[in-house]
């Protein structure tokens, strides 16, 4: 308790006050700790009336959670939501108007994208996980729990907008009245469209000098058959018409169809790793209710919990004594290991077992990597880390994996680079973990042809994600590539250059469709090698930004594909071995030779660096040869300074990687791993 003490210092006698009033309150002690960091945090900024505006804050939210009665909400007045669009189309936006709107975060200037919670999201300015907030509506009488769930928009994250539409009845589909629908509108819009449901459609930033309102409505009628007079015209940064959003989610939304009366049956759809609590449960009820001390059991392990603290998100927990049917909230049960909480489970009362729901569709990761601590004596709680992180993001697939270059780790699937990208930036900044990421790969197919092969294996056709086990032409009857159809919506006067681009990236045309008189919807199948990497960067650039890109899977098909080695003086590398189109074996070849000449330094012999196909050479690099002399500005004779500089230089030795004879150190050729460039 020293610490909290020595911080009531200076801050005033109304702070103490309330502070002891928290103790007296029985908060405890893991929140006194939380709240006291938060007031330093103010106390930083200087604004000593905003801290006590925010700890009376604190306080008054502990009174009041008590009193929120959820038996006021009957499933007729609950209506669940989420809201979807193409990326920066405003749904982060419009979900503040609505939270401020609703009382649930008050009106000011600093209220901005106020779901977007982890650090990554407020960086890169994108959403990455889609974050749930329960409102309270009144409208005509009637107050309703209005439950909001913002969702990402771009397509590496576009499981979280599955998962999110699971738990809701509708949604409203957000299109920049600017830009009109881009592809992830499209893509956002089918996957509500095929869950069956109320879509409605919103003109955002019509405050903007160039909104071309009415042209939208028109693509929104012709794209998606949805009449012109559904569309709801507003400003979500200025609040224009957000008031008329609120009253058609009651109209137009249908409540859930659960039931109070039924026993408990709860679909975990989210979860995360809290330290001192373990883990979070986001839960949608449908149906039956829970209470706090209820005895609940998961379908999936058929472990019993305790139910220690069930509440709803204003965005903020705010406990509750129960969720009852139709209610979307979070749940903390004891469960201490991350496997406990599987997203998808269903949970239900001890005494009264129930058919578990469907849960979700597994993620289907596209682009593997491998992953290894950058230090191995941090294994274990990089492990740690990378379980409590796939907790809170189902959709990246983890499997061991070892390398003789950088030891012990995994190979996890994503969903994209992107997505790659996110989850070690949060590794990092979450977990303060270190990471190595190896070139990353999507999964290819063999169609194996030697009997020997396929009773290892144990089947005909394998999956390689990791290039290493790339099987060899001779063992191998066809080689499959995984394929994506791709929409690529642009204005008509980028046609030509982007068809080149596309022919450029091996994709074939399906399809084209004007959407409006100057803008084009055109359907390409890539092979999914060719779209990850900087086919999105090439397409902005050649359409001046006004092109989007958004993809799916459509399969395999047969691909002339090849393995290439690198080797340094004659010895391959493992690590940097790739699979590539045989079209593009040279160019592939050439880059990474030259990438891998800037990141070893120059030894006391030539190095060659090369790429190979087999036994043929088909790119070469040449590292001169050239020694360090430590000594050299070591004047004098001091022989101990002579002896210290020799035993640095041999300390350095250690974090080199011997390939051959040739010295590669550990971080250099990381960034040649790291593929971060070109
Ligand atoms: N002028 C204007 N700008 C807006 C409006 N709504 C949102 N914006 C701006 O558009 C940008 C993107 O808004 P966000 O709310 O983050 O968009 P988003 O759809 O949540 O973005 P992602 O989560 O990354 O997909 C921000 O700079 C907002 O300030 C609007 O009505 N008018």
């Amino acid at each position: 308790m020293r610490l909290p003490l020595i911080t009531y210092q200076g801050l005033g006698f109304p702070l103490v006050e309330r502070l002891l009033d928290l103790r007296t309150c029985k908060i405890r002690r893991k929140q006194l700790y939380s709240t006291t960091f938060t007031l330093i945090r103010h106390r930083w900024m200087r604004n000593i009336p905003s801290i006590c505006a925010f700890t009376s804050k604190q306080f008054s939210t502990q009174s009041e959670k008590d009193k929120i009665d959820m038996s006021k909400f009957p499933v007729e007045n609950i209506r669940n939501f989420s809201i979807i669009a193409h990326v920066d189309h405003g749904k982060s936006t419009l979900a503040d108007r609505l939270l401020e709107l609703t009382g649930a975060i008050a009106k000011t200037d600093r209220n901005k994208q106020v779901l977007d919670k982890l650090q990554v999201e407020r960086e890169r300015g994108i959403t990455v996980k889609a974050q749930t907030a329960s409102l309270f509506y009144t409208h005509q009488g009637q107050t309703y729990l209005l439950n909001l769930i913002d969702t990402p928009g771009h397509v590496d994250f576009s499981y979280e907008v599955s998962r999110s539409i699971s738990a809701c009845q509708g949604v409203l589909l957000i299109v920049d009245a600017n830009q009109g629908i881009q592809a992830q509108t499209v893509a956002n819009f089918y996957l509500a469209f095929e869950a069956h449901l109320s879509i409605i459609p919103i003109v955002n930033k019509i405050d903007l000098k160039n909104a071309d309102p009415e042209g939208v409505e028109t693509q929104i009628e012709k794209v998606f058959e949805i009449p012109k007079e559904d569309c709801i015209r507003i400003s979500a940064k200025l609040g224009t018409n957000v008031e008329r959003v609120l009253e058609e989610i009651v109209n137009r939304i249908p409540p859930p169809k659960a039931k109070t009366d039924d026993p408990f049956k709860a679909l975990v759809f989210d979860s995360t790793f809290d330290h001192y609590r373990g883990v979070v449960a986001s839960i949608a009820v449908f149906g039956g209710q829970v209470r706090k001390g209820d005895r609940i059991m998961s379908a999936h392990l058929g472990k019993v919990y305790e139910v220690n603290e069930l509440g709803i998100l204003r965005p903020d927990e705010h406990p509750t004594d129960r969720l009852l049917a139709g209610q979307v909230g979070y749940m903390i049960a004891g469960m201490k290991e991350v496997k406990e909480a599987q997203i998808g489970d269903t949970l239900f009362l001890q005494k009264h077992p129930v058919e578990p729901l469907p849960g979700f569709k597994p993620a289907k990761a596209m682009v593997f990597a491998g992953m290894y601590p950058t230090d191995q004596s941090e294994y274990n709680s990089l492990r740690s880390a990378v379980e409590r992180l796939t907790l809170n993001d189902s959709s990246v697939t983890v499997q061991r994996d070892s390398s003789h270059a950088l030891g012990a780790g995994w190979r996890l699937g994503f969903l994209g680079l992107l997505h790659m990208e996110v989850f070690n930036q949060r590794l990092e900044q979450e977990y303060n973990a270190s990471v190595i990421v190896t070139t990353p790969t999507v999964p290819y197919k063999a169609i194996l042809s030697s009997a020997k092969l396929i009773k290892e294996y144990g089947e005909k056709e394998i999956t390689i994600i990791n290039p290493a086990q790339f099987p060899d032409r001779s063992v191998v009857s066809e080689y499959l590539e995984p394929m994506v159809l791709g929409t690529i919506i642009t204005p008509d006067e980028y046609i030509g250059k982007i068809m080149t681009l596309c022919q450029n990236h091996r994709a074939i045309q399906k399809n084209m469709l004007y959407i409006d008189d100057k803008r084009v919807m055109m359907k390409y199948l890539f092979p999914l090698n060719e779209v990850i990497v900087d086919f999105y960067d090439h397409l902005k650039s050649l359409s001046s930004g006004y092109g989007s890109f958004d993809y799916e899977e459509a399969g395999y098909q047969p691909a002339d594909l090849i393995k290439m080695d690198i080797l340094l003086n004659g010895k391959p590398v493992e690590e940097l071995i790739t699979v590539v189109h045989k079209d593009k074996a040279y160019s592939a070849g050439k880059a990474l030779c030259e990438r891998l000449k800037d990141c070893i330094p120059r030894q006391l012999f030539e190095i060659a660096v090369q790429a190979a196909i087999g036994s043929k050479i088909i790119a070469r690099e040449t590292i001169k040869a050239y020694r360090k002399n430590v000594l050299a500005k070591c004047y004098g004779g001091d022989i101990t300074r002579k002896m210290k500089l020799l035993k640095k230089q041999a300390e350095g030795k250690k974090k080199m990687r011997m390939i051959g004879n040739v010295e590669v150190p550990r971080d250099a050729f990381i960034n040649v791993l790291k593929r971060k460039d070109k």
